[in-house]
């Protein structure tokens, strides 16, 4: 019998072989290595986890991979196995390798649908995920998601100079005045972008875009989209693990206020399906919506027939069993086919309503911390740009250090700190290890976005790291994960690095900015997201 408790003997890898072999753990062991308890296979692991770092899970579990000296940790989500990646190439190896590609079946992500039931692209697995995400990348591409196309060129462009006019010549409508103080001229960030990209989206889905005067809609739903990032937590809160707690502690558990952020966004998501279904016309497919409900009424997946169908055909009597169970607890009102299309919706939305915005608020704050960045970003785009038009897409193959300066950026301030979970979906191995079906497996992304063999200096903001001697944006050189990899890879990639360049490109150009209080990256927020907490930027024409 083992004795020792140094935690080189009782590490992660002992613990990870112990668990996964279902061999059973030394008692002793287990019992008097405290420092082991997150790894011991013992329920605890996500109090310990909390315990370790409540507001950050992400550095919590960089912690136990500095105390283990390991880049495999073991551990329990309540009754589920996991394991956290904190290296480089391990992580790319999950990515790249589709018996990684499921998801957690996570509370988190039910709560987002009326009937509590796993639908979207985000949180879902199996033939369902790869119909929905096939179709949705596929039709939205049709509208320009994804890759060049003029219409939403032009509606970033139009979108940009709204937010010009209204940084240079303060609030005209009462939304905006929440925005920007008409007085001091600072403005609130990152909730200033909440119209912005969520209005382009809004065009590929409804073939509508909103007028300036109307978009308070998109600024209410941004409140919305931003609470679930800032509120939910990366490993999908204690309420994913033991879901009763949402019956005792509501509040606390913080079930009610994410089932009530949800509930709004979908209404609206809602009240736009209804919309495009009452002037559907078969011969005439206007947007997205238009298209999905086509699909819908062609493979028999009808709005009116209620049932829990996940997809257009793969009705799945699994989500059936479990939304029965729910009901006992939760009356809820019927399904409809419509769901799916929500989510769905929701799941392309949310990012754009507040993904961007905050990734444009952290943005900002490093700028506003490296004045001689901003400079040298300024140089190049008044040499290549100029003053009499605003950036282009097409100007991105010569602001070649501003391109760096956003690849270090979405490095530095990794947005999704821990990925969002994969799940083994078969018996496999990792790294010489054995991960049974499954298990969690968190990849994470801010830790080996700041590995010290891959990124030297991983704690510099330094731009140039991304360029050749040649001054190039050498994509060899570019090792950083922001995105993830692999079939699950960001949908919204693409969409997400052009959005971004373009706004801080015409923003610099644009305007100097100044902050009330100096920016600290380590008052940053770890929802599902990281966030800059609020703040507030006064830009000043140029
Ligand atoms: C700077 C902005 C963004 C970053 C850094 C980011 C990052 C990520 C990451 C790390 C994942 C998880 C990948 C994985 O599971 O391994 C993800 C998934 C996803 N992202 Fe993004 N994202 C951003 C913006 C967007 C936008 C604007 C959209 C849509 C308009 C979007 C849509 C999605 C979807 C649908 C998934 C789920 C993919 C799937 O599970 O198949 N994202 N994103």
């Amino acid at each position: 019998m083992a004795t020792d408790v140094s935690p080189q003997n009782c590490g992660p890898a002992l613990h990870l072989r112990n668990l996964y072999n279902n061999e059973p753990f030394n008692a002793t062991l287990r019992r008097r290595c405290l420092k082991c308890r997150a790894a011991s296979g013992s329920q605890t692991s996500y109090p310990f986890l909390l315990a370790l770092n409540y507001n950050h899970l992400h550095r919590a579990a960089a912690k136990l991979t500095q105390l283990y000296n390991s880049k495999l940790v073991g551990l329990y989500l309540g009754p589920l196995p996991a394991v956290v990646v904190n290296d480089h190439d391990t992580v790319r190896q999950v990515l790249q390798c589709s018996e990684f590609d499921g998801r957690p079946d996570l509370f988190l992500a039910r709560l987002r649908d009326e009937q509590y039931a796993r639908r979207g692209i985000f949180f879902t697995d199996g033939d369902s995920w790869r119909e929905q995400r096939k179709f949705f990348l596929k039709t939205l591409h049709e509208y320009g998601f994804g890759r060049r196309n003029e219409t939403v060129e032009q509606d970033l462009q139009t979108g940009l100079t709204e937010l010009i006019a209204l940084l240079k010549d303060g609030p005209k409508h009462e939304h905006e005045r929440a925005i920007v103080d008409g007085s001091t001229g600072y403005a609130v960030c990152p909730q200033m972008f909440f119209a912005l990209f969520s209005n382009v989206l809004l065009r590929m889905l409804t073939a509508t875009r909103l007028e300036r005067e109307d978009q308070a809609v998109l600024f209410e739903v941004g409140k919305c989209s931003l609470a679930f990032h800032r509120q939910g937590d990366d490993y999908g809160l204690a309420l994913s693990y033991i879901p009763w707690i949402r019956l005792l502690l509501p509040g606390f558990s913080r079930y009610r206020l994410l089932r009530e952020v949800n509930q709004k966004a979908n209404g609206v998501i809602r009240s736009l399906v209804e919309k495009c279904e009452q002037t559907y016309n078969e011969d005439d497919i206007r947007c997205f919506i238009d298209a999905y409900i086509r699909e819908m009424r062609q493979t028999g997946s009808k709005p009116t027939s209620g049932g829990y169908a996940f997809g257009f055909e793969c009705k799945r009597k699994r989500e059936k069993r479990v939304i029965v169970r729910l009901k006992i607890a939760n009356p809820i009102p019927l399904p409809s086919a419509d769901d799916q299309l929500i989510i769905g919706c929701a799941d392309f939305l949310v990012p754009a309503f507040s993904a961007i915005p905050a990734k444009l608020g952290l943005i900002l704050e490093r700028l506003v911390a490296h004045a001689s960045v901003v400079e040298k970003m300024y140089t190049e785009i008044d040499r290549h740009v100029g003053q009499s038009r605003l950036p282009l897409l097409d100007d991105r193959t010569h602001l070649l250090y501003c391109e760096a300066v956003l690849r270090e950026a979405l490095r530095i301030d990794t947005l999704v700190p821990s990925g969002i979970p994969h799940v083994a979906t078969t018996d496999t191995e990792l790294a010489g290890f054995q991960i049974p079906k499954g298990t969690l497996v968190i990849n994470g992304l801010d830790y080996i976005n700041h590995q010290e063999e891959v990124f030297p200096e991983p704690y510099t903001f330094r731009p140039e790291r991304f360029l050749s001697e040649e001054g190039n944006v050498s994509h060899d050189q570019d090792r950083s994960v922001p995105f993830g990899a692999g079939k699950r890879v960001c949908a919204g990639e693409t969409f997400a690095r052009n959005a971004l360049f373009l706004t801080i490109t015409t923003l610099v150009q644009q305007f100097t900015f100044t902050v009330e209080h100096s920016p600290d990256p380590e008052q940053h927020l770890t929802g599902v997201i990281r966030t800059a907490a609020d703040f507030k930027i006064k830009f000043t024409a140029r």
